[in-house]
């Protein structure tokens, strides 16, 4: 039997951010390991028009929770939904539930947080550091709290090079920087973000490490731990390979170049691509949890989740996987035959956004204008290069990241725990994980059909055909053009057709003679 997994047999535990990515796939796993567990709490807002039930409901008629209604048929029951909006005082939880989450919660996973990398500094220091502090404040004040786990990100701190498993310290003191934002209107907080965050390439790296300098400064003696997980991505095993469920980090660059709109991405082909699958983390996740209850860590322990130190892949490498994976299981309805490749430098990243971004997008849009219909493609294609620009930051450079901590816990684990919470990443085979990625993005994101696959070939080839005869009809217009202005093309024509002619004569009387 798992040590861990019968640690948290009859506990409560209480998740943030349990509707969002990371959240589902450490529920489903906690479900499926633990069923015996008490209860989740999950701090839930509702969104889109749904309440609560519905949220929840619809989280768990989805597939990824199909194993575990099997090995846990009444995990309604063990589900409750606590409305909370974390952007708010004590956030807006009732008294009553308020009351049951102090008194209940043996431990806390705090993953909720705002991970757009353009929202506005009111806003994610609101939900990354006052929010984390006030979560913080709840812990202390229950008596059966065993451990606080708190979800930062690899990349809190990437104006360094070299990371290592510790809090480092921000210009600002968080505090004082959620007092001052109390009174200062957007205008001045506009003003001053970029001369806050420094080096940090966005507000959302900035005050995930705000959040970490709060965890530190209100740990009190509560047992806690940080973890760090770099790009997360789909599921490389559990509870089956390929299930993603958002357009973050690398997703939304798969599909834009699956529909064939992302040609060309300013790239260092041999920068390390730190992609973690979700599952792994959710594995060190629960694994840590289990260490920080009983060992009781006399001191904040970070753990590194990252794969570049231990099994590294660089972009190039997925790149290249990506696309023959494209051949294989193309996505529905291309707008272009999904090609793409990397470039070096700001001069060829604007050629080719010309060339293959924009001007594709601004002819399809006059076929839609001539054809009575709503151009749209030009306003899509900037906001795709809007995100792909943000994202550059992290695709040219590469970090190295410390995992002495994530590397003890490891050997702290029995032969049955390594197993069942594995995440030892050097296990990972890059080029079957990614081509289960692309196929995930497209049944899962997508929702698209494994049986529409040949008809999506045949489009493919269309594509193809369709690019060859417009590459060609190019050529000829502009060879056209030349020859109609320059004596110097004029003579080259005038040389190629006549040895083309020469060489068919000579063809046609050799094989005339021959008969
Ligand atoms: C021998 C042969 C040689 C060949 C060589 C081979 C070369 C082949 C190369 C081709 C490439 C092939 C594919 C390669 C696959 C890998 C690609 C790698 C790129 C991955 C980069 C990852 C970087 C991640 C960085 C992680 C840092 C920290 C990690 C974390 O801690 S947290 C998670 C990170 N957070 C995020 O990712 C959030 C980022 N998103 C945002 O902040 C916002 O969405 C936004 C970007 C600001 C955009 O906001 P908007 O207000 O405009 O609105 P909205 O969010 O609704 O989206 C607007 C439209 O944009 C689309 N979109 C959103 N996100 C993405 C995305 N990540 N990628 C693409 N598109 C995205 C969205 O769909 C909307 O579209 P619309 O609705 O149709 O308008
Ligand atoms: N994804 C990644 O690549 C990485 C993520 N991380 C970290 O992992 C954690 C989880 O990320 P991920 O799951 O990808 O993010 P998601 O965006 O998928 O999920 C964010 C979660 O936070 C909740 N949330 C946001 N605002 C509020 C609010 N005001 N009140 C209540 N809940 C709120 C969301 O709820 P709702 O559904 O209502 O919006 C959602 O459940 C974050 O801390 C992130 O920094 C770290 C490294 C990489």
């Amino acid at each position: 039997m798992s040590t861990i997994a019968a640690f948290y047999g009859g506990k409560s535990i209480l998740i943030t951010g349990a509707t969002g990515f990371l959240g589902k796939v450490l529920m489903e796993k906690l479900f499926r390991t633990s069923p015996d567990l008490k209860v989740i709490y999950i701090l839930v807002r509702p969104k889109a028009g749904q309440t609560l039930q519905q949220r929840v409901f619809q989280i768990l008629d989805s597939k990824l929770f199909e194993k575990v209604k099997e090995v846990c048929p009444n995990v309604h029951e063990k589900i409750r939904a606590i409305y909370a909006d974390l952007n708010q005082n004590d956030f807006a939880i009732s008294k009553e539930d308020m009351q049951e989450l102090l008194s209940c919660t043996n431990i806390i996973f705090h993953c909720a947080a705002t991970v757009r990398f353009d929202d506005t500094l009111r806003h994610a220091v609101q939900l990354n550091v006052t929010a984390t502090r006030q979560l913080l404040l709840m812990a202390s004040q229950m008596p059966k709290l065993e451990a606080f786990i708190h979800i930062s990100t690899a990349y809190s701190n990437c104006n360094l090079k070299h990371i290592d498993e510790v809090i480092y310290p921000c210009p600002v003191e968080p505090k004082k920087i959620i007092d001052s934002l109390e009174w200062l209107d957007d205008a001045i907080i506009d003003e001053i973000t970029p001369k806050l965050i420094r080096d940090w390439p966005n507000i959302y790296t900035y005050t995930k490490a705000l959040g970490e300098m709060v965890v530190q400064q209100e740990s009190r003696n509560l047992s806690i731990a940080i973890i760090r997980p770099s790009i997360v991505g789909a599921t490389w095993q559990e509870p089956f390979p390929g299930w993603v469920d958002n357009i973050n980090g690398p997703n939304g660059i798969i599909i834009a170049t699956g529909k064939g709109f992302l040609r060309a991405i300013k790239a260092t082909p041999m920068a390390v691509a730190d992609v973690i699958p979700v599952d792994t983390v959710v594995n060190l996740m629960l694994a840590v949890g289990w260490y920080t209850a009983v060992h009781r860590p006399k001191s904040t322990l970070v753990y590194h989740i990252t794969s570049g130190n231990m099994n590294p892949c660089n972009w190039h490498k997925m790149g290249v996987q990506v696309l023959a994976t494209f051949e294989k299981i193309p996505f529905e309805r291309p707008f272009r035959r999904p090609n793409a490749n990397f470039t070096s430098n700001s001069f060829t990243s604007q050629y080719w956004n010309a060339v293959s971004h924009r001007a594709p997008a601004i002819i399809y849009d006059c076929y839609l204008r001539l054809t009575g219909r709503k151009p749209r493609m030009t306003k899509l294609m900037n906001r795709l290069l809007r995100t792909v620009s943000m994202l550059e930051y992290f695709i040219n450079r590469s970090w190295e990241w410390s995992t002495y901590n994530t590397e003890m816990l490891m050997s702290e684990l029995s032969p049955e725990d390594q197993r069942v919470f594995n995440f030892d990443v050097r296990q990972l085979n890059w080029l079957e994980y990614i081509e289960n990625y692309v196929l995930g993005v497209k049944k899962y994101l997508l929702k698209e059909d494994m049986a529409g696959i040949p008809e999506a070939k045949q489009r493919l080839k269309r594509l193809r055909n369709i690019h060859y005869l417009f590459n060609t009809a190019l050529f000829l217009i502009a060879w056209r053009l030349l020859i109609a202005r320059s004596q110097m093309a004029r003579n080259v024509w005038f040389f190629i057709v006549s040895f083309c002619y020469k060489f068919l004569s000579y063809f046609r009387a050799s094989s005339t003679l021959k008969v």
